[in-house]
Protein backbone atom coordinates (compact mmCIF):
# COMPACT_ATOMS: atom_id res chain seq x y z
CA UNK A 1 0.00 0.00 0.00
CA UNK A 2 1.13 3.50 -1.08
CA UNK A 3 2.63 5.71 1.66
CA UNK A 4 1.87 9.59 1.18
CA UNK A 5 4.50 11.64 -0.67
CA UNK A 6 5.30 15.21 -1.30
CA UNK A 7 7.80 15.09 -4.28
CA UNK A 8 8.69 12.51 -6.64
CA UNK A 9 12.50 10.77 -6.42
CA UNK A 10 14.85 10.65 -9.15
CA UNK A 11 17.12 7.30 -9.42
CA UNK A 12 20.44 7.15 -11.28
CA UNK A 13 19.86 3.69 -13.18
CA UNK A 14 23.33 3.69 -14.79
CA UNK A 15 24.24 0.65 -12.06
CA UNK A 16 21.26 -1.46 -13.09
CA UNK A 17 22.09 -0.81 -16.76
CA UNK A 18 25.51 -2.22 -16.37
CA UNK A 19 24.47 -5.43 -15.32
CA UNK A 20 21.21 -6.04 -16.83
CA UNK A 21 22.91 -9.11 -18.77
CA UNK A 22 23.99 -10.34 -15.56
CA UNK A 23 21.98 -13.16 -13.46
CA UNK A 24 23.81 -12.63 -10.76
CA UNK A 25 23.16 -8.79 -10.98
CA UNK A 26 20.89 -9.15 -7.73
CA UNK A 27 24.13 -9.44 -5.78
CA UNK A 28 25.85 -6.17 -6.82
CA UNK A 29 25.74 -3.34 -3.87
CA UNK A 30 25.30 -0.60 -6.57
CA UNK A 31 22.50 -2.61 -8.15
CA UNK A 32 21.01 -3.35 -5.53
CA UNK A 33 21.15 0.31 -3.98
CA UNK A 34 19.11 1.38 -7.01
CA UNK A 35 16.87 -1.86 -6.65
CA UNK A 36 15.99 -0.49 -3.12
CA UNK A 37 15.12 3.33 -4.77
CA UNK A 38 13.11 1.75 -7.04
CA UNK A 39 11.60 -0.43 -4.22
CA UNK A 40 10.90 2.75 -1.80
CA UNK A 41 9.68 5.00 -5.15
CA UNK A 42 7.05 2.15 -6.19
CA UNK A 43 5.78 1.82 -2.78
CA UNK A 44 5.69 5.46 -1.80
CA UNK A 45 4.56 6.95 -5.18
CA UNK A 46 4.34 4.55 -8.26
CA UNK A 47 5.88 7.32 -9.83
CA UNK A 48 9.87 8.02 -10.34
CA UNK A 49 12.25 10.20 -12.45
CA UNK A 50 15.01 7.93 -14.05
CA UNK A 51 18.58 9.73 -14.80
CA UNK A 52 21.53 7.91 -16.07
CA UNK A 53 19.30 5.61 -18.73
CA UNK A 54 21.72 5.93 -21.64
CA UNK A 55 18.87 7.74 -23.87
CA UNK A 56 20.88 11.19 -24.94
CA UNK A 57 18.53 14.56 -24.14
CA UNK A 58 18.93 15.51 -27.81
CA UNK A 59 17.42 12.31 -28.97
CA UNK A 60 14.25 13.03 -26.45
CA UNK A 61 14.80 16.49 -27.70
CA UNK A 62 14.09 15.48 -31.29
CA UNK A 63 11.20 13.45 -30.82
CA UNK A 64 9.59 16.09 -28.87
CA UNK A 65 10.79 18.85 -31.70
CA UNK A 66 9.23 16.10 -34.71
CA UNK A 67 6.00 15.66 -32.26
CA UNK A 68 5.54 19.83 -32.34
CA UNK A 69 5.61 20.41 -35.80
CA UNK A 70 3.35 17.47 -36.41
CA UNK A 71 0.63 19.26 -34.46
CA UNK A 72 1.60 22.55 -35.74
CA UNK A 73 0.37 21.28 -39.29
CA UNK A 74 -3.24 22.27 -40.66
CA UNK A 75 -5.88 20.08 -39.16
CA UNK A 76 -6.33 18.85 -43.20
CA UNK A 77 -2.60 17.50 -43.04
CA UNK A 78 -3.33 15.74 -40.03
CA UNK A 79 -6.68 14.33 -40.23
CA UNK A 80 -5.19 12.06 -43.39
CA UNK A 81 -4.23 9.34 -40.84
CA UNK A 82 -7.24 9.68 -38.48
CA UNK A 83 -7.75 7.29 -36.40
CA UNK A 84 -10.42 4.97 -36.85
CA UNK A 85 -11.13 1.32 -35.36
CA UNK A 86 -10.57 -0.28 -39.11
CA UNK A 87 -6.74 0.33 -37.77
CA UNK A 88 -7.29 -1.24 -34.88
CA UNK A 89 -7.72 2.36 -33.02
CA UNK A 90 -4.20 3.69 -34.20
CA UNK A 91 -3.67 7.14 -35.60
CA UNK A 92 -4.29 10.80 -34.89
CA UNK A 93 -7.50 11.84 -32.60
CA UNK A 94 -8.21 15.77 -32.30
CA UNK A 95 -8.78 17.59 -29.47
CA UNK A 96 -11.74 16.72 -27.28
CA UNK A 97 -12.13 13.33 -29.34
CA UNK A 98 -10.62 10.71 -26.38
CA UNK A 99 -12.80 11.05 -23.29
CA UNK A 100 -11.80 10.50 -19.59
CA UNK A 101 -14.65 9.99 -16.66
CA UNK A 102 -16.64 10.98 -19.35
CA UNK A 103 -15.28 14.43 -19.96
CA UNK A 104 -13.64 15.15 -23.14
CA UNK A 105 -9.78 15.75 -22.77
CA UNK A 106 -8.11 19.14 -24.13
CA UNK A 107 -5.39 17.05 -26.11
CA UNK A 108 -4.56 15.63 -29.79
CA UNK A 109 -2.72 12.76 -30.43
CA UNK A 110 -1.51 9.92 -32.29
CA UNK A 111 -1.76 6.92 -30.71
CA UNK A 112 0.10 4.05 -31.61
CA UNK A 113 0.28 0.19 -30.47
CA UNK A 114 2.61 -2.69 -31.37
CA UNK A 115 1.25 -4.07 -34.89
CA UNK A 116 -1.44 -6.97 -34.51
CA UNK A 117 -2.20 -9.12 -37.48
CA UNK A 118 -5.54 -10.72 -38.31
CA UNK A 119 -6.07 -13.33 -35.85
CA UNK A 120 -2.83 -13.55 -33.82
CA UNK A 121 -4.63 -12.98 -30.64
CA UNK A 122 -7.60 -14.46 -32.02
CA UNK A 123 -11.01 -12.61 -30.41
CA UNK A 124 -9.35 -10.69 -27.61
CA UNK A 125 -7.00 -8.99 -30.28
CA UNK A 126 -9.58 -8.42 -32.72
CA UNK A 127 -10.35 -4.40 -31.58
CA UNK A 128 -6.14 -3.84 -31.58
CA UNK A 129 -5.64 -5.55 -34.74
CA UNK A 130 -4.01 -3.51 -37.58
CA UNK A 131 -0.88 -1.34 -38.29
CA UNK A 132 0.58 2.08 -37.57
CA UNK A 133 -0.48 5.07 -39.25
CA UNK A 134 2.69 7.45 -39.49
CA UNK A 135 2.56 10.71 -41.56
CA UNK A 136 3.94 11.96 -44.78
CA UNK A 137 5.55 14.76 -42.53
CA UNK A 138 7.65 15.39 -40.93
CA UNK A 139 9.55 13.38 -42.80
CA UNK A 140 11.81 11.65 -40.63
CA UNK A 141 8.65 11.33 -38.11
CA UNK A 142 8.46 7.16 -39.08
CA UNK A 143 12.20 6.75 -38.90
CA UNK A 144 12.91 8.47 -36.09
CA UNK A 145 9.80 7.13 -34.03
CA UNK A 146 10.60 3.33 -34.57
CA UNK A 147 14.11 4.18 -33.54
CA UNK A 148 12.82 5.83 -30.25
CA UNK A 149 9.83 2.22 -29.34
CA UNK A 150 12.77 0.14 -29.95
CA UNK A 151 14.88 2.14 -27.26
CA UNK A 152 12.33 2.39 -24.77
CA UNK A 153 11.76 -1.27 -24.62
CA UNK A 154 15.12 -2.12 -24.28
CA UNK A 155 14.79 0.58 -21.38
CA UNK A 156 11.74 -0.27 -19.61
CA UNK A 157 12.80 -4.02 -20.02
CA UNK A 158 15.80 -3.13 -18.09
CA UNK A 159 14.00 -1.23 -15.35
CA UNK A 160 11.26 -4.10 -15.15
CA UNK A 161 14.55 -6.35 -14.00
CA UNK A 162 15.05 -4.24 -11.19
CA UNK A 163 11.57 -3.77 -10.30
CA UNK A 164 11.40 -7.58 -10.01
CA UNK A 165 14.67 -7.93 -7.47
CA UNK A 166 12.69 -4.97 -5.93
CA UNK A 167 10.00 -7.19 -5.58
CA UNK A 168 12.08 -9.70 -4.52
CA UNK A 169 12.02 -12.22 -7.08
CA UNK A 170 14.31 -13.12 -9.89
CA UNK A 171 15.44 -10.53 -11.95
CA UNK A 172 14.05 -12.34 -14.78
CA UNK A 173 10.43 -12.56 -12.91
CA UNK A 174 8.98 -10.48 -15.99
CA UNK A 175 10.44 -12.13 -19.39
CA UNK A 176 8.71 -15.30 -20.55
CA UNK A 177 5.47 -15.63 -20.38
CA UNK A 178 4.19 -12.76 -18.38
CA UNK A 179 6.49 -9.89 -20.58
CA UNK A 180 8.63 -11.65 -22.40
CA UNK A 181 7.07 -10.68 -25.69
CA UNK A 182 5.69 -7.31 -24.38
CA UNK A 183 2.75 -5.62 -26.08
CA UNK A 184 3.49 -1.78 -26.26
CA UNK A 185 1.73 1.62 -26.33
CA UNK A 186 2.95 4.77 -27.68
CA UNK A 187 1.13 8.07 -27.25
CA UNK A 188 2.61 10.90 -29.25
CA UNK A 189 0.55 14.07 -27.39
CA UNK A 190 -0.02 17.94 -27.65
CA UNK A 191 -2.27 19.81 -25.46
CA UNK A 192 -3.10 23.52 -26.31
CA UNK A 193 -2.48 26.33 -24.08
CA UNK A 194 -4.57 27.75 -21.36
CA UNK A 195 -7.92 28.58 -22.86
CA UNK A 196 -10.71 29.72 -21.18
CA UNK A 197 -12.34 26.22 -22.22
CA UNK A 198 -12.25 23.06 -19.62
CA UNK A 199 -8.51 22.92 -18.86
CA UNK A 200 -8.00 19.56 -18.70
CA UNK A 201 -5.67 18.27 -20.69
CA UNK A 202 -6.04 14.70 -19.37
CA UNK A 203 -8.50 13.95 -16.99
CA UNK A 204 -7.07 11.58 -14.01
CA UNK A 205 -6.72 8.19 -15.06
CA UNK A 206 -4.06 5.66 -14.55
CA UNK A 207 -1.95 3.18 -16.88
CA UNK A 208 -2.68 0.51 -18.38
CA UNK A 209 0.43 -2.18 -18.22
CA UNK A 210 3.20 -2.15 -16.61
CA UNK A 211 5.90 0.78 -16.66
CA UNK A 212 5.56 3.53 -18.71
CA UNK A 213 8.54 5.93 -19.75
CA UNK A 214 7.42 9.68 -20.26
CA UNK A 215 9.14 12.19 -22.38
CA UNK A 216 7.85 15.61 -20.98
CA UNK A 217 7.92 18.78 -22.75
CA UNK A 218 10.48 21.40 -21.34
CA UNK A 219 9.71 24.27 -18.88
CA UNK A 220 6.02 23.44 -18.24
CA UNK A 221 4.48 22.31 -15.10
CA UNK A 222 1.22 20.30 -16.13
CA UNK A 223 1.85 17.04 -14.73
CA UNK A 224 -0.03 16.02 -11.72
CA UNK A 225 0.17 12.50 -9.58
CA UNK A 226 -2.02 12.27 -6.71
CA UNK A 227 -1.04 11.22 -3.30
CA UNK A 228 -3.27 9.47 -0.61
CA UNK A 229 -3.90 12.68 0.89
CA UNK A 230 -5.68 13.83 -2.52
CA UNK A 231 -3.73 16.15 -2.83
CA UNK A 232 -2.26 16.46 -6.54
CA UNK A 233 1.53 16.94 -6.68
CA UNK A 234 3.52 18.25 -9.33
CA UNK A 235 6.16 16.08 -11.33
CA UNK A 236 8.04 19.40 -13.60
CA UNK A 237 10.20 18.55 -16.22
CA UNK A 238 13.34 17.59 -15.44
CA UNK A 239 15.86 17.98 -18.27
CA UNK A 240 17.40 14.62 -19.77
CA UNK A 241 14.85 12.75 -17.30
CA UNK A 242 12.15 10.04 -18.08
CA UNK A 243 9.11 10.08 -15.76
CA UNK A 244 8.27 6.72 -15.11
CA UNK A 245 5.06 5.09 -13.46
CA UNK A 246 3.62 2.04 -12.13
CA UNK A 247 0.54 0.11 -14.14
CA UNK A 248 -2.65 -1.58 -13.28
CA UNK A 249 -0.83 -4.85 -14.27
CA UNK A 250 2.16 -4.51 -12.17
CA UNK A 251 -0.24 -3.50 -9.36
CA UNK A 252 -1.77 -6.82 -9.73
CA UNK A 253 1.56 -8.58 -10.00
CA UNK A 254 2.48 -7.19 -6.79
CA UNK A 255 -0.33 -7.67 -5.07
CA UNK A 256 -1.12 -3.89 -4.42
CA UNK A 257 2.45 -3.13 -2.75
CA UNK A 258 3.20 -0.78 -5.79
CA UNK A 259 0.64 1.38 -6.38
CA UNK A 260 -0.64 2.28 -10.14
CA UNK A 261 -1.20 6.09 -9.32
CA UNK A 262 -3.46 8.52 -10.53
CA UNK A 263 -2.47 11.41 -12.25
CA UNK A 264 -3.73 13.75 -14.16
CA UNK A 265 -2.67 16.97 -17.24
CA UNK A 266 -3.05 20.35 -16.65
CA UNK A 267 -1.81 22.36 -19.04
CA UNK A 268 -2.17 26.06 -17.70
CA UNK A 269 0.83 27.84 -19.26
CA UNK A 270 0.42 29.90 -22.57
CA UNK A 271 2.74 27.73 -24.22
CA UNK A 272 1.78 24.70 -26.38
CA UNK A 273 2.88 21.79 -24.54
CA UNK A 274 3.99 17.96 -26.17
CA UNK A 275 4.78 14.53 -24.75
CA UNK A 276 5.02 11.36 -25.50
CA UNK A 277 4.59 8.37 -23.64
CA UNK A 278 5.61 4.67 -23.95
CA UNK A 279 3.77 2.40 -22.43
CA UNK A 280 5.69 -0.94 -21.99
CA UNK A 281 2.60 -4.06 -21.17
CA UNK A 282 2.83 -7.49 -20.21
CA UNK A 283 2.38 -10.40 -23.25
CA UNK A 284 -1.64 -9.16 -25.06
CA UNK A 285 -3.12 -12.61 -23.76
CA UNK A 286 -1.01 -13.19 -20.25
CA UNK A 287 -3.03 -13.91 -17.48
CA UNK A 288 -1.98 -11.40 -14.67
CA UNK A 289 -2.17 -12.28 -10.94
CA UNK A 290 0.12 -11.42 -7.69
CA UNK A 291 2.97 -13.35 -7.91
CA UNK A 292 4.03 -15.61 -4.98
CA UNK A 293 6.90 -14.20 -3.93
CA UNK A 294 5.15 -11.17 -3.31
CA UNK A 295 2.41 -12.55 -1.45
CA UNK A 296 4.44 -12.85 1.72
CA UNK A 297 5.04 -9.17 1.55
CA UNK A 298 1.73 -8.10 1.90
CA UNK A 299 0.29 -10.31 4.59
CA UNK A 300 -0.53 -13.16 2.32
CA UNK A 301 -3.42 -11.88 1.79
CA UNK A 302 -4.18 -12.18 -2.38
CA UNK A 303 -6.31 -9.08 -3.37
CA UNK A 304 -6.54 -9.26 -6.99
CA UNK A 305 -8.18 -11.80 -9.15
CA UNK A 306 -6.41 -12.65 -12.64
CA UNK A 307 -7.16 -9.75 -15.53
CA UNK A 308 -6.28 -10.77 -18.86
CA UNK A 309 -4.18 -7.44 -20.16
CA UNK A 310 -5.50 -7.68 -23.64
CA UNK A 311 -8.80 -7.65 -22.08
CA UNK A 312 -7.97 -4.71 -19.99
CA UNK A 313 -6.86 -2.74 -22.93
CA UNK A 314 -9.38 -3.21 -24.94
CA UNK A 315 -12.05 -2.22 -22.79
CA UNK A 316 -10.08 1.10 -22.01
CA UNK A 317 -9.71 1.62 -25.90
CA UNK A 318 -13.21 1.14 -25.88
CA UNK A 319 -14.64 3.36 -23.36
CA UNK A 320 -11.88 5.73 -24.50
CA UNK A 321 -13.55 7.25 -27.47
CA UNK A 322 -17.57 8.34 -28.22
CA UNK A 323 -18.78 6.62 -30.73
CA UNK A 324 -21.35 7.53 -33.80
N1 LIG B 1 -2.43 3.61 -22.77
C1 LIG B 1 -2.62 4.47 -21.82
N2 LIG B 1 -2.18 4.22 -20.61
N3 LIG B 1 -3.26 5.58 -22.06
C2 LIG B 1 -3.61 6.52 -21.04
C3 LIG B 1 -4.67 7.41 -21.56
C4 LIG B 1 -5.43 8.01 -20.44
C5 LIG B 1 -6.68 8.64 -20.88
C6 LIG B 1 -7.78 7.68 -21.22
N4 LIG B 1 -8.87 8.40 -21.76
C7 LIG B 1 -8.26 6.87 -20.01
O1 LIG B 1 -9.28 7.25 -19.44
O2 LIG B 1 -7.65 5.89 -19.65
O1 LIG C 1 1.39 14.11 -21.04
C1 LIG C 1 1.66 13.72 -19.91
O2 LIG C 1 2.42 14.32 -19.16
C2 LIG C 1 1.05 12.43 -19.37
C3 LIG C 1 0.20 11.68 -20.35
C4 LIG C 1 -0.43 10.47 -19.73
O3 LIG C 1 -0.57 10.37 -18.54
C5 LIG C 1 -0.92 9.37 -20.60
O4 LIG C 1 -1.01 9.55 -21.82
O5 LIG C 1 -1.21 8.30 -20.07
FE1 LIG D 1 -1.06 8.32 -18.01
Amino acid sequence: MAADFSSIPIIDISPLLAKSDDPKMGEDSSVLDVVTQLDKACTEAGFFYVKGHGIPESLLKEVRDVTRQFFELPYEEKAKIKMTPANGFRGYEKIGENVTQGVPDMHEAIDCYREVTKGMYGDLGKVMEGCNQWPENPPKMKVLMEEYIILCKDLARKIMCGIALALGGSPYEFEGHRAGDPFWVMRIIGYPAVSTMNDIGCGAHTDYGLLTLLNQDENINALQVRNLSGEWISAPPIPGTFVCNIGDMLKIYSNGLYESTLHRVINNNTKYRVSVAYFYETNFDTAVEPLDTYKTRTNGHRKFERAVYGEHLVSKVLSNFIHE
